[in-house]
């Protein structure tokens, strides 16, 4: 099996402080991967440094490049939007992400707003918070890469569209791309993922396919991320 992400000896510091230390970790091709972990711990850094908007030392590859600059043409990563104007409408940051990114696929997007029932024709002043997570979330799918990174993607979503979604996200997958969700609503997104990674200590604590998990420790991935803040699961 191929691995789409392969980091090694990963550091990251901020102000002085250590945000993250000594993290490896590797994802095959395919998966979809729970990011969890509590307020804090890393995971938008962590998304960060793949991506290469923020730098750290040790080494991240990408489908085997370690170039960071290269990273974007592989990583699909939900950003917030906040380079466009509150007049720019939904559909001409569609046009945007097409000019810049020539693996956006017009067609999907056109899928995606329909599935998530967003008016294209509106400004993104006009968008609600749940209203705007779509959108973000159409444009992240819309690409077509390797790795997809959501970041707390369905924060603001109402329960019902949230659960909608989390149930047809596998649709938007390419059959070899693997996606990284990272989400507090752990039951929620437990019921699709293959993995989980948990981001505790400023490090990667611990990395599990869902179906060891249930059988090594007889519990649910909640359960089993729960445990490790109680310390009553020992980790490896
Ligand atoms: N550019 C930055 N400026 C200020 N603080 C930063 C920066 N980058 C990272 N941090 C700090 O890094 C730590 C990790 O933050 P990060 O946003 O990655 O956590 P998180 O796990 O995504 O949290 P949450 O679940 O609340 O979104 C925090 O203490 C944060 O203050």
């Amino acid at each position: 099996m191929t691995n789409v992400l392969a980091i090694d000896q990963l550091g990251y510091k901020h102000n002085f402080k250590t945000i993250l230390h000594d993290v490896d970790l590797t994802l095959e091709a395919g998966k979809i991967v729970g990011l969890l972990g509590e307020n804090g711990a890393g995971k938008t850094t962590l998304m960060r440094l793949i991506t290469g908007s923020a730098k750290g030392t040790g080494t991240i590859a990408v489908c085997g490049d370690t170039q960071a600059a290269h990273h974007r043409s592989h990583v699909s990563f939900t950003e917030q939007l906040r380079g466009f104007t509150a007049n720019t409408r939904v559909d001409r940051v569609a046009d945007f992400y097409r000019t810049v990114y020539p693996d956006f696929d017009g067609a999907r997007f056109e899928e995606l707003v329909t599935f998530l029932q967003i008016d294209t024709s509106l400004k993104l002043a006009a968008l609600s918070k749940g209203m705007k997570e779509k959108v973000i979330i159409a444009l992240t799918l819309a690409r077509q890469v390797n790795l997809y990174l959501l970041d707390e993607p369905f924060s603001g979503i109402d329960s019902m569209s949230r659960k909608r979604i989390i149930s047809s996200i596998i649709k938007w997958k390419p059959d070899d791309a693997t996606m990284v969700i990272s989400d507090h609503y752990v039951s929620e997104i437990a019921p699709i993922l293959d993995e989980i990674v948990v981001v505790k200590d400023q490090t990667v604590y611990a990395h599990k396919e869902s179906d060891a998990v249930r059988e090594e420790f007889g519990m649910g991935i909640e359960a089993y991320y729960e445990s490790l803040y109680e310390g009553s699961v020992q980790h490896d």
